[in-house]
């Protein structure tokens, strides 16, 4: 059990340090009164599952596993619905399975779910027809819509994150452990829109492979549990640090603080400053954590960032997830991974393949092209090979549902076709049948490495 921290624990040290991209809250007793109400609610996940994650990721730094983490760019909390939610764990599902299968490598699944509320923006401000208003920041801060009242931030939106997370993590819960992910459902997460893309078709072809396995052993007597639930975890940004801090509880075994609003928190590319309210936060709490890095990142960054966030070198604590983009993956990643590796620092390598690739059409959407998102991982996969150091995991931001936010993949989604079905409520997703071509293909570039 959890119980609620002291106030004057080190887990405020931040306060006095420059916190960037938080909300400017118009009412600071309304956020005080939210945050208090905050602290008094339950965890949403306990400290021990999130010490079984740290040793899940361990097994990934010393070669052993692999890490799939995705979902949306931005959580709404309208998406907090039951067809969302299994739309994007069937997807991860799928996704597991291919890798697992075809790259025969044990899978941690977390998703980029219950708590991704929050976005960093390279604006504070957003400009339409002559009229500035605050830019988005994601449901947890203030509404999408482009209106005064949408735009200002409202603190009652980080209690409303909360219960959205909540509904989803239960939802998610229940779909992982409840009979939605025993394995004979291989089939069953291969429906809709998905079944007609080459992706579909080559995953059906996969399934019924595992299908007669499966069968297979259970005529030897073998049906071990491992084939009727899901270890799955959640994680996000965080980015806001009102909610995380108010999220953050004494583990009554240990002693100790884990910020207990998901199992995994990442501290952003626009949120790692070393003498930034960030880094002194996530230092405190004993969660596994991780830390992007985009192509500006240099070794003595890299370093410094172990020194504070993980000085213990404590297996599976610290995860880099790299972003460098396509065009700079292979220049900039080998010095960082050979200076990191040199120290005996053991943390674990994710590429993510999306946030380095983002571009404006000309139509004026944000978008990703496939290509991009595959060449930055093959690249990724050729810097750990070059250097015998173990390509850790892929982190992506998809959808479950037939988008058109990326283009190229199976289906060729063209420029012109991004108007279509547009629906991210910041940056572009990869749709379900895009992200089984990337599954197919991050499972052959395992094998080749293995
Ligand atoms: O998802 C990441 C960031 O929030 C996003 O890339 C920032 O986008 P912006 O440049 O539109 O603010
Ligand atoms: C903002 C994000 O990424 P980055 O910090 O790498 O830009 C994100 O993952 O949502």
């Amino acid at each position: 059990m959890v119980s609620v921290l002291p106030t004057n624990s080190n887990l405020d040290t931040w306060r006095d340090l420059p916190a960037v991209q938080q909300p400017e809250w118009p009412d600071p007793g309304e956020l005080k009164a939210v945050v208090d109400e905050l602290s008094q609610l339950p965890p949403l996940v306990f400290a021990g599952e999130c010490d079984q994650l740290k040793d899940r990721l361990a097994a990934v730094a010393r070669g052993e596993a692999f890490v799939l983490q995705g979902g949306d760019c931005a959580e709404t909390f309208a998406g907090a619905t039951a067809s969302d939610v299994r739309n994007k764990l069937k997807t991860l599902l799928q996704m597991a399975v291919v890798l697992t299968y075809a790259a025969s490598v044990p899978v941690v699944k977390i998703g980029r779910i219950a708590g991704q509320f929050a976005k960093p923006r390279s604006k504070p401000t957003e400009t339409r027809d002559g009229v500035t208003l605050p830019a988005y920041r994601g449901d947890m801060v203030n509404g999408f819509e482009f209106t005064p009242e949408a735009r200002t931030p409202d603190p009652r939106r980080l209690l409303r994150a909360y219960h959205s997370a909540a509904v989803t993590l239960n939802l998610a819960r229940a779909f992982t452990m409840g009979g939605y992910a025993d394995l004979r459902q291989v089939h069953a997460w291969n429906q809709d829109f998905v079944a007609e893309s080459p992706a579909g078709q080559r995953y059906e072809r996969l399934a019924g492979e595992i299908d007669r396995a499966l069968t297979f052993m259970q005529a030897c007597g073998a049906d071990p549990a491992e084939f009727h639930t899901v270890e799955f975890y959640s994680s996000h940004e965080a980015l806001i640090l009102d909610y995380d801090r108010a999220l953050t509880r004494t583990d009554s075994r240990t002693g100790l603080p884990y910020d207990v609003s998901g199992h995994f928190v990442w501290i952003g590319e626009r949120t790692r400053q070393l003498d930034g309210a960030h880094v002194e936060f996530l230092r405190h709490i004993r969660n596994p954590i991780g830390v992007k890095l985009g192509p500006t990142t240099t070794p003595e960054e890299a370093l410094a960032l172990i020194e504070k966030l993980d000085p213990e070198r404590e297996p599976g604590r610290l995860t880099f997830i790299t972003r460098m983009g396509a065009s700079r993956v292979r220049d900039a990643l080998p010095t960082l991974v050979e200076k990191v590796t040199a120290t005996g620092a053991k943390v674990a390598w994710i590429c993510d393949p999306m946030h380095g690739n983002t571009f404006e059409a000309p139509s004026g959407h944000k978008t990703r092209r496939v290509t991009d998102v595959l060449d930055e991982v093959a690249g990724f996969f050729e810097v750990h090979r070059a250097l015998g150091t173990h390509p850790g995991g892929i982190h992506i931001e998809f959808t479950g549902d037939d988008v058109t936010e990326c283009v190229g993949g199976g289906a060729e989604i063209s420029e012109a076709d991004l108007h279509e079905r547009y629906e991210t409520a910041c940056d572009p997703r990869l749709n379900r049948s895009q992200s089984l071509d990337l599954a197919f293909l991050v499972a052959e570039m395992y094998r080749q490495t293995h």
